[in-house]
């Protein structure tokens, strides 16, 4: 179905027709249907949104994703928003049924696959009967005839097994290759049960986790898959995650980024660049070559039988309670760098999404701008993936690419967003490490690893933003309790244990990873102490700083504590005043949502921007004091050196327009200070949240429609007209009143 429907834009611009195209689930529009040949301004998948019918306005419908998307609606008349709730509703109905074929195709490969280990552990006692017959026939001397009989039913035997193991391996191969656990949208649970358990104890492995070590380790050794697409049965209809059309720029102010979709609709599994995802075990491989890995491994299981089957034994069955690091789609330790220390980047930006649901499972919306910070990031670096799949194998040829091109150091660089990816990946290691080494208080955990990493980057605004997030820390028992790969796992008692395991595979990748990353940003001294300038109080590195006090880090406010350590000048608690004057953040700052006058609307000037708050702090100018080697030159680098990170020259929608100087606001000349508010529209969090208040003034280079709330992450501009006075003050771009 297509037609024109009135869209909400902006509070400046209102309510604009756009021409609407509902097509394969997915609802795009553009500015006019003359103008649809330019290319479409912004879509939203239909099958993750919720379809919202307004309770007065007969002409309205709203899209949205919570906390990713939203688009409000009109149609022409009340005829035309029936026809669209039709369309639109079939769509969902049937993407829906779609899915939940998908899932049943899940479920019955599952349960093939199991009946195939069955059969295979029923073949495997046979060749042992068999092999012992043998043995005692030559003890006892029997006929030749007699031990050739015994043979041929070893042999067939044999060939059965080998067959039914290439069959498990086929299923295996579809079902857990085709990224098939890794399509639910954001917010889904992990899926759990279908994902096959790597970090085991090799004495745990049942033998389908076994042939799929071997086969792993095959594939190390063969790297030919050139003969498997002639004997493989049909793959399933189900795109990868890979194979769905890259997410549109949001062209309009339409909600933050959108979930995390990759890869070019053309992209087919084995097409990609990525060639330890076309590796594929090559079953008549193995049985030409006759003594590879997993001939080995079945002669290993054969001797030694029991090994193949479940363990028993409670003990061990108490330390192998999955966890969510168990069973998550992807690891960061499962990740396999390439022989020169390349991180695929793909695998990379999988490990990193796989970690979102646990936001939402955490399900604050406190968490929201964590989530869209961190996601799009993931997004931002997978983009510039997708310009080019095949030149961008690893992350180090990303950024060695944008350094060869003169954009590393442009603001919303893949190289930018890699930066800060890593500095969230950074606390979040720090934050598990402490948790992996008994911390049972979660605040603590999460307000040492803050004080360890991201705090020395951030300035008061989002230090205020972090201790927002800190009240709103989970105890250990719903920490945990997101954590499980099964309701109800975190109270057996094999769960520590489990998570212990668990994390002793996850952090070490981790830290290897973002120790490659590390070097690779000071190689090329790409840490920059410019990004968030106006936020981030100090610069220094982001690896875990050394513990004597008197270092670079600790020398810096607060760097190597959090909220709670008193010996530092200016904890992540408290919102530090640009002058570098501390207020203390508390509860008791936290105010009832006031009633607040009419919004200032910033006229627009230039060019769209990306939330900045320029502050004529003093503070901030100041490094730690940290010596960073000279940046090396990229290969055939002929960039000038530059201001990290400053606005792309020729800023579009994605960069940063600085032609236009921000709108000035300066404090009353009555000596009261009035206060940054960051307002939560969401009723039951819509407080009033005092982060700060200054003296000083202050440039909000912000135009109103390019301002989210920090809290709920909901843009400034989907507003609705009217909410004026209820929830439009939903950013930092908003001046109150003073209390
Ligand atoms: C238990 C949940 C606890 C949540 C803890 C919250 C941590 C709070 C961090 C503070 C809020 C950050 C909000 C955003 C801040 C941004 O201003 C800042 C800078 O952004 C960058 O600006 C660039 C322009 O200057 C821009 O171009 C770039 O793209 C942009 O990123 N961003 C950051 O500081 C990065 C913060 C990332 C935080 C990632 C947290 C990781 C997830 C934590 C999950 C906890 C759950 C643990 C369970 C996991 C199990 C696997």
């Amino acid at each position: 179905m297509e037609g024109i429907l009135h869209k909400w834009t902006n509070y400046i611009s209102g309510w604009q027709p756009r021409w609407f195209v509902l097509d394969g689930g997915t609802l795009s529009y553009y500015d006019s249907q003359e103008d649809a040949w330019k290319g479409c301004k912004g879509s939203i998948k239909i099958s993750v949104c919720e379809i919202l019918v307004h309770s007065t306005d007969i002409t309205r419908v709203d899209l949205t994703i919570p906390g990713e998307q939203y688009f409000y609606l009109r149609a022409i008349n009340a005829a035309e928003r029936q026809k669209w709730l039709v369309a639109l509703g079939t769509a969902k109905a049937c993407l829906t049924d779609n899915r939940t074929r998908r899932e049943k195709e899940l479920q019955e490969n599952t349960e093939a696959i199991k009946t195939k280990m069955s059969e295979l552990r029923l073949y495997c006692d046979l060749l042992l009967k068999q092999v012992n017959k043998i043995k005692d026939s030559e003890e006892r001397g029997d006929s030749a005839e007699a031990g050739e009989d015994t043979g041929n039913m070893v042999k067939s035997t044999c060939t059965t097994f080998l067959k039914t193991l290439e069959e498990c391996m086929h299923i295996a191969n579809h079902t857990f290759s085709s990224d098939m656990v890794s399509q639910s949208p954001p917010g889904s649970p992990p899926v759990a049960a279908i994902k096959p358990q790597k970090i085991k104890p090799l004495c745990h492995l049942n033998l389908g986790e076994k042939l799929r070590e071997s086969e792993e380790a095959n594939e190390n050794q063969s790297q030919d898959s050139g003969r498997e697409g002639a004997e493989e049965p049909e793959k399933p209809d189900i795109p990868s995650h890979r194979d769905q059309a890259p997410s549109t720029a949001l062209e309009e102010d339409d909600g933050p980024p959108a979930p995390y979709t990759a890869g070019p609709v053309t992209q087919l599994e084995g097409e990609g660049s990525n060639p330890e995802q076309e590796q594929k075990h090559n079953m008549d491989q193995i049985k030409e070559d006759g003594e590879d890995e997993v001939s080995r491994n079945q002669r290993e299981m054969v001797s030694a039988p029991d090994q193949i089957l479940p363990p028993q034994d409670p003990l061990l069955e108490e330390e192998g309670v999955d966890t969510f690091f168990s069973t998550m789609s992807h690891r960061f330790s499962d990740i396999r760098l390439e022989d020169d220390r390349g991180i695929p980047t793909q695998d990379f930006l999988d490990s990193c999404y796989a970690i979102v649901p646990v936001l939402d499972k955490l399900g604050s919306t406190v968490f929201a701008p964590v989530k869209m910070d961190f996601v799009g990031n993931i997004k931002k670096i997978n983009q510039k993936w997708l310009s080019d799949p095949n030149s961008f194998p690893t992350l180090q040829s990303i950024v060695l690419h944008e350094l060869q091109t003169a954009t590393a150091q442009v603001r919303n660089s893949a190289t930018e967003a890699l930066l800060w990816l890593r500095r969230g990946l950074r606390f979040l290691k720090e934050f598990l490490s402490e948790v992996h080494s008994g911390e049972q208080d979660i605040h603590g955990a999460l307000n040492n690893a803050y004080g360890r990493t991201l705090r020395q980057y951030h300035g008061w605004v989002v230090r205020g933003v972090f201790a927002l997030a800190l009240r709103a820390s989970p105890s250990y028992e719903s920490f945990t309790a997101a954590l499980v790969s099964q309701e109800g796992d975190q109270l057996k008692p094999g769960f520590t244990s489990g998570m212990r395991r668990d994390l002793s595979v996850y952090l070490p990748a981790m830290e290897d990873q973002l120790g490659i990353l590390d070097d690779l940003y000071d190689e090329y001294s790409l840490e920059s102490d410019e990004v968030e300038k106006d936020f981030a109080g100090a610069y220094s590195t982001d690896r875990p700083p050394p513990q004597a006090s008197g270092d670079e880090v600790s020398a810096s406010p607060g760097a190597t504590s959090g909220m709670d350590v008193p010996d530092r000048a200016a904890g992540p608690d408290e919102a530090v005043r640009p002058e570098g004057e501390a207020v203390k953040f508390s509860p008791d700052i936290v105010r009832p949502y006031p009633k607040a006058g009419p919004r200032k609307i910033t006229k627009r000037r230039g060019r769209k921007r990306t939330t900045a708050i320029l502050t004529d702090t003093p503070a901030e100018k100041q490094g730690t004091g940290k010596q960073r080697r000279p940046a090396k030159q990229p290969p055939s680098s002929r960039a000038p050196k530059k201001r990290l990170f400053s606005p792309a020259p020729d800023a579009g929608v994605a960069g940063v327009a600085t032609s236009a100087a921000p709108p000035t606001i300066t404090w009353p000349a009555d000596g009261v200070s009035p206060t940054l508010g960051l307002v939560c529209p969401v009723p039951e969090a819509a407080e009033f949240t005092t982060i700060a208040a200054s003296t000083s003034p202050i440039y909000l280079g912000l135009s109103s429609e390019d301002v989210s709330c920090l809290v709920c992450s909901e843009l400034f501009s989907a507003s609705m007209p009217g909410e004026e006075t209820l929830v439009h003050d939903r950013g930092v771009g908003t001046l109150f009143p003073p209390l």
